[in-house]
């Protein structure tokens, strides 16, 4: 494991993962090499999570290929070095932040949509210059041998490794020293690789989980609120990190709720929904019995069925859960939406502040100013109003947790400056001691003095408007009073010219 880290680090420092052009050839061949083996890529997907090639199509291979381009488009634009405001003291330097590769990242990725989720930080790290080390799921293990099969094949061998394995591999992995890791997966792992990270000061993105709150307000339209639900609840059979994990609703909301999201089932995946090629089972056995654990004790209004050998949960509902039973202490990640009848939306933004800050929150309401006073209110990684996920699409928007939900940032913009250090750059001069002498000892109070002015005193733009313009009269002054004899004899010409010309007109 040291000796294939050292291999990328050795490739990193030959400054090839640099230039500009180097990194735009990179992305283009990964997007070559999404839309050439295409096939490959879904087919794994589709065997991990029983997926339909259409779903993984569009909820991974969309995304990565909208994540390309978008790169490509700006990246221009992003790595050149900015301008910064100058002060009074650097007046004639040159000033700019210049964007720079942080060095070897470890992308780690989870399993439930395991391309998307290693690929498209991978985009950013590529497009920020560095090197990346990744590791897909073990859980994922079809998507993770494709992945490390084509990767060697499009993209610079030494400079992008996939390392594939379990816990034992990533816990080797981790000792290793980077200049970022990048993981996706559970709050407790997350704590462990920070830990592992801290050993190195290595800086972490921890794109976590969490319970993620759905509000409804009565004032809305049940039947729209409950299809976008039922959408992003189910979809991935639950298993999708922003999906909404629980309702916050009025009691006399839920009978409408259950009734509208049955409905909505019906229409979403047919009469047999095992049969569906849209809905999906549960990764594994362990997880399968997690989640049948939860619906102990609960009253099930819509769903329940299970089948343990293809690992099958039915869309199921729960109504008048109480906040203190098992389901509402713990991220579900599977089909089963519990609902939590609160009196009002003051009691609902009070259950949401009580509990650890979730990766997305959704309110519902025809009622703008209530959705804002919710934002306003409450802290969440990110919100959606009157829908749910629709934000993860977004790629000028940073992707990321608050407080338990994770730490850092991606997608877009967002994911080059992750991956990137923003470095300050002032280039001064050898020459213009004389100013630079006021900070050099020994100290004396007039120094202090003219340290003030030059650090402290603001100019508005008005106020330099007004310096500007008292300069220039000055100097307008200065010339006129050098030059006044030779301004005078040049009138004097200028005045007998004109003289002489109109005089002649008038002769003729
Ligand atoms: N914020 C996001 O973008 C996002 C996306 C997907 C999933 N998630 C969250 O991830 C969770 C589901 O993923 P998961 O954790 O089950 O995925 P997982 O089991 O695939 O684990 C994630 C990664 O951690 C590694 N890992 C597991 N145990 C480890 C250990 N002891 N030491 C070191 N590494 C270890 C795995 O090898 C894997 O690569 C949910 O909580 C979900 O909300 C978050
Ligand atoms: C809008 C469509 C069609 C797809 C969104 C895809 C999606 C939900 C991706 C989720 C990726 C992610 C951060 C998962 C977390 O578990």
């Amino acid at each position: 494991m040291e000796r294939e880290v050292q291999r990328v680090r050795q490739a990193f420092l030959s400054g090839r993962s640099r230039p500009l052009r180097f990194r735009l050839q990179q992305l283009e061949a990964l997007r070559r090499m999404v839309q050439e083996r295409e096939k490959d890529i879904l087919a794994a997907i589709a065997a991990d999570l029983c997926k339909s090639e259409l779903n993984a199509y569009s909820q991974e291979v969309i995304t990565v290929l909208g994540e390309i381009d978008f790169m490509l488009e700006n990246l221009p634009e992003w790595v050149t070095a900015k301008p910064v405001k100058k002060n009074l003291l650097t007046m004639m330097d040159e000033a700019y932040i210049q964007p720079q590769p942080l060095g070897v990242v470890l992308i780690i990725g989870a399993w439930n949509y395991p391309f998307v989720l290693i690929i498209q930080p991978l985009i950013g790290a590529i497009a920020a210059g560095n090197a990346v080390i990744i590791k897909p799921s073990e859980l994922s293990e079809n998507t993770a041998k494709i992945v490390a099969k084509l990767l060697p094949q499009y993209l610079d061998q030494d400079l992008y490794v996939v390392i594939n394995g379990g816990v034992e591999e990533t816990t080797e992995l981790l000792k290793q020293r980077f200049d970022h890791i990048f993981y996706t997966g559970n709050t407790a792992v997350g704590k462990i690789v920070m830990e592992a990270a801290a050993k190195h000061l290595t800086p972490v993105t921890l794109e976590l989980g969490g319970k993620s709150p759905c509000y409804i307000d009565k004032d809305c339209d049940l039947d729209i609120v409950c299809r976008r639900i039922t959408w992003g609840k189910y979809m991935n059979c639950g298993q999708t990190c922003i999906a909404p994990d629980y309702i916050l609703c009025e009691a006399s909301l839920q009978s409408q709720i259950v009734w509208k999201i049955k409905e909505t089932v019906k229409e979403f995946y047919g009469e047999n929904i095992k049969e569906s090629p849209d809905y999906e089972r549960i990764i594994n056995l362990r997880h399968f019995k997690r989640i049948l654990s939860l619906l102990e004790g609960q009253k099930i209004a819509l769903g329940g069925e299970t089948d343990e050998a293809t690992r099958y949960i039915a869309p199921t509902v729960l109504t008048d859960v109480d906040p203190k039973t098992k389901v509402m202490q713990e991220e579900i990640f599977g089909p089963v939406l519990p609902i939590v009848p609160v009196k009002n939306v003051d009691e609902a933004i009070d259950f949401i502040n009580e509990r650890e800050k979730p990766l997305a929150l959704y309110v519902f309401s025809h009622n703008h100013k209530l959705i804002k006073r919710m934002i306003d209110e409450t802290s969440s990684g990110g919100v959606t109003g009157n829908d749910v996920i629709m934000h993860f699409t977004l790629n000028s928007f940073p992707f990321g947790g608050v407080g338990s939900s994770g730490m850092g940032a991606y997608h877009g913009k967002h994911s080059f400056d992750t991956f990137s250090h923003q470095r300050p750059c002032l280039l001064k001069s050898l020459k213009r001691e004389g100013a630079n002498k006021l900070r050099y000892p020994p100290n004396s109070q007039s120094k202090v003095d003219w340290g003030k002015f030059f650090l402290l005193k603001r100019f508005n733009k008005e106020k330099l408007g007004l310096l500007l313009f008292t300069f220039l009269g000055i100097v307008a002054a200065v010339l006129v009073k050098k030059y006044q004899a030779v301004l005078r004899r040049k009138a004097l010409l200028i005045f007998l010219v004109v003289h002489r010309l109109r005089w002649s007109s008038k002769q003729r």
